[in-house]
């Protein structure tokens, strides 16, 4: 009885070491530095599992800890991580070597959500290769130009509506009132209906929406950990998704509404769902083409959703605050977009904002200093060599699997790169600095192929907002306004530690 207990125990032993002690020892063995302290089994993720900080700051300890190297070991549970620090590195790996480093990481296996596998975003390179190109047309400038309309209304809504109020100053939470915005603009464009969710606070679409999105929900969380151990047939079993069955069911019956009402009508707005038919009606006639199913487009619709959504009302909610403490740089922009307006004979166009430099100064500084992703992964798709450059450096194979993280948030506040990092400081991106800015040292979209498709669109939407708030009203920080502003640790996004509320005085 007792040599059998013993074997069983050396068996638990021996299983533990090599399933939980020796893989926190991989980058060791290559040589290269472990910018964490891992613990056994639960690698370097034991402060993001107990909520005590996000991954984003687990990262940038590890950045700064490690200031003379081009790129670190970490370990998200026991699974490898390799951190790139240097923007040249940045870019072999998102641009010359994009063979090499092709997709992004399973957030979600598909067996276990296949509505969430087949979006842009997590689609594999091959079935990638085939979507990319049928999407991009519906980003083009040309085709995000006609979306001007249908953004504007959304904006002009939302301004009346503040603007109506007796009072001449309210105290506005505004990251409520931004995601109002955001919501409203992507259930006109990537769902075809129409909401004012300023007007109906409790509209069905954007409760839907808040909990499709809700990032720090337990269940996702719990969901994107288990990724990184479980098999996706497991996950499946054990019913961990991304969306949630009553949240597909709706924005699966919106979506087919709206088609439904389009087919049967005959009448098409330049949205992207009108870009989404095109492209399967295309994929139908040319019989080269792989088919574009139902199901792809409401995957499509759902990744243009979340990533209009969450991202571009955080984008604001940080911009607005930068403005109300930054009351010089509010000014100048108020007086450029008063400027361009009046020579535009007051009219609110397309034309008049793409004139307004100081506005794209202003936006790009502000995703400077908060990135909204924070940065970026890549799974290894073929195994790479990275060549040393420095002294101590030796050759490092890149297994196939391994997975990365492009450190975006770290080098956009690297003193190194952007002198006084936590200065807002539109001048940055003027003409003449912005040439000196270090190349793939400011991705806020990522870069190569697999670059933000939602750019062009994030950026009017931004501009069109800011350009009707700046022009009616003063943004002014309050006593509730937390400064300096930090992270919310629990979030997966860059996310502000408490709710952003300021002033918006009305102008005379
Ligand atoms: C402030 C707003 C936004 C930011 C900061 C942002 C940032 C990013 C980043 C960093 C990536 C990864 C790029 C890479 O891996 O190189 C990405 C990918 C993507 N984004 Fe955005 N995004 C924003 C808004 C949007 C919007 C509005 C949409 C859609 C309407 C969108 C759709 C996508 C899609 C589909 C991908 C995957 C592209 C691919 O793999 O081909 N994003 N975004």
């Amino acid at each position: 009885m007792i040599p059998i207990i013993m074997w069983l125990a050396i068996a638990a032993l021996a299983s533990f070491y090599y399933f939980c002690v020796r893989p926190m020892t991989y980058w060791k063995k290559k040589g290269v530095h472990q910018g964490g302290n891992p613990s056994w089994l639960i690698g370097d993720s034991l402060r993001n599992i107990l909520g005590l900080e996000c991954f984003i700051t687990t990262i940038d300890n590890g950045y700064k800890k490690t200031p003379d190297l081009r790129y670190f070991g970490m370990y998200t549970f026991v699974k490898p991580l390799l951190v790139i620090k240097d923007p040249d590195l940045i870019k072999e790996i998102t641009v010359k070597a994009f063979d090499n480093f092709a997709d992004h990481r399973d957030v979600m296996p598909v067996e276990a959500d296949p509505l969430w596998g087949k979006n842009l975003f997590q689609l594999k390179v091959e079935d990638w290769r085939y979507m990319r190109p049928l999407m991009s047309p519906s980003f083009t400038s040309g085709k995000i130009k006609t979306m001007f309309g249908l953004m504007s209304e959304c904006a002009e809504n939302m301004v009346n509506h503040f603007k109506n109020k007796k009072e001449s100053s309210i105290e506005l939470d505004v990251l409520d009132a931004t995601t109002r915005y955001t919501n409203d603009v992507i259930a006109k464009i990537a769902f075809g209906v129409s909401v004012d969710s300023l007007k109906n606070p409790n509209n069905e679409f954007l409760n839907t929406a808040r909990r499709a999105t809700d990032l720090t929900r337990f269940k996702l969380t719990l969901s994107a950990f288990a990724s990184f151990v479980l098999p996706g047939y497991l996950m499946k079993m054990l019913g961990l998704k991304f969306f949630e069955d009553d949240v597909k069911n709706y924005f699966s019956n919106v979506l087919q509404d709206s088609i439904r009402m389009r087919k049967k009508s005959g009448t098409y707005s330049s949205d992207l769902i009108d870009s989404l038919l095109e492209a399967q009606s295309a994929a139908k006639k040319d019989n080269s083409l792989r088919k574009l199913e139902d199901d792809d487009i409401l995957s499509q619709s759902m990744i243009f959703f979340l990533g209009g959504f969450d991202t571009v009302s955080k984008l604001l909610g940080f911009l607005c605050y930068e403005l109300a403490i930054n009351k010089e740089v509010q000014d100048k922009l108020r007086k450029e977009i008063l400027d361009v307006i009046k020579k535009n004979d007051g009219k609110h166009t397309y034309d008049a904002i793409m004139k307004m430099e100081y506005l794209d100064m202003v936006i790009s500084e502000s995703l400077r200093k908060w990135p909204i992703m924070g940065g970026m992964d890549r799974i290894c798709t073929k195994s790479y060599k990275i060549e040393p450059v420095n002294p101590g450096e030796q050759p490092v194979i890149i297994e196939k699997g391994t997975y990365m993280w492009l450190s975006v948030w770290s080098l956009h506040h690297d003193a190194k790169y952007f002198p006084n990092p936590e200065k807002f400081d539109p001048e940055r991106f003027n003409e003449e600095r912005k040439a000196e800015i270090y190349p793939y040292s400011y991705i806020p979209f990522g870069f190569g192929p697999r670059t933000c498709i939602g750019q062009r669109f994030s950026l009017l939407k931004c501009k069109i907002i800011i350009m009707h708030i700046i022009s009616n009203f003063e943004l002014e920080p309050c006593q509730k306004t937390k400064i300096p502003l930090g992270l919310f640790e629990k979030a997966f996004l860059v996310s502000p530690e408490v709710d952003i509320i300021l002033n918006l005085k009305k102008i005379a």
